[in-house]
């Protein structure tokens, strides 16, 4: 039988985090945990699906097993989440930035598969939210942000835990994501 376990997806903003999920959901059937975000909603972003859009207010009145301020935006998950998650399913998945990531790894130990994406070429990553349709306004806002620093490294807390994924080729980012399911499948 297969050990429930959440696969958190981190990394720096671009690097492939929702794109690794939705393909965990779509090849695997691996639920994502929901979270909650006071940021507008994307173009095509809906609302109960890609998050739970909240107002400030609103926000405040969740309880989270953790939450975080980035880029001027505040943005929370909960332990409610998780288990409705793995209602349907023991392997799952949720997006976190690399702080919520830490807390992931200390709070639920061995259950928090970590995945780290790094892209070798910032470049790239401009490029990719480029492409993706967001303004140019908010990229820099976010690259401005010292969690867009922060995150472009693997945090000291998550050395020795997370698997380290180079997401520059889709193809093999598949492979490798293939193999780490595979791997906890049969545990
Ligand atoms: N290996 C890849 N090669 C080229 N483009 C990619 C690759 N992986 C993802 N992308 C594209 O890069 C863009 C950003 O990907 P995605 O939205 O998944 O990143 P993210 O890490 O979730 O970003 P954010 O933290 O800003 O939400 C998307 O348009 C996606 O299709
Ligand atoms: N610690 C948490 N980080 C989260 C959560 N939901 C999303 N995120 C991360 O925030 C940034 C920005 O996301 P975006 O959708 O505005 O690009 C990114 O790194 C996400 O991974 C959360 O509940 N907790």
């Amino acid at each position: 039988m297969t050990t429930p376990r959440v696969f958190v997806v981190t990394g720096p903003t671009g690097s492939g985090k929702t794109t690794v999920c939705r393909y965990l959901l779509d090849q695997f059937k691996m639920p994502q945990v929901i979270t909650h975000t006071t940021r507008a909603p994307r173009a095509g972003e809906v609302n109960n699906v890609d998050y739970y859009f909240e107002t400030p207010t609103s926000f405040a009145t969740k309880h989270y097993l953790e939450h975080v301020t980035y880029s001027g935006n505040q943005y929370g998950s909960s332990r409610e989440g998780l288990q409705a998650a793995w209602e349907k399913a023991p392997l799952i998945s949720i997006v976190l930035d690399t702080a919520g990531a830490v807390t992931y790894a200390q709070e639920l130990g061995d259950q928090a598969v970590v995945i780290y994406l790094e892209v070798t070429q910032q470049d790239a990553l401009i490029a990719r939210l480029t492409k993706r349709g967001d303004e140019a306004s908010r990229i820099q806002k976010r690259v401005a942000s010292k969690e867009y620093e922060r995150d472009q490294q693997l945090p000291a807390g998550l050395v020795g835990h997370a698997h380290v994924i180079v997401n520059d080729d889709w193809e093999q980012t598949k492979t490798e994501l293939q193999a780490l399911v595979a791997r906890y499948q049969a545990e």
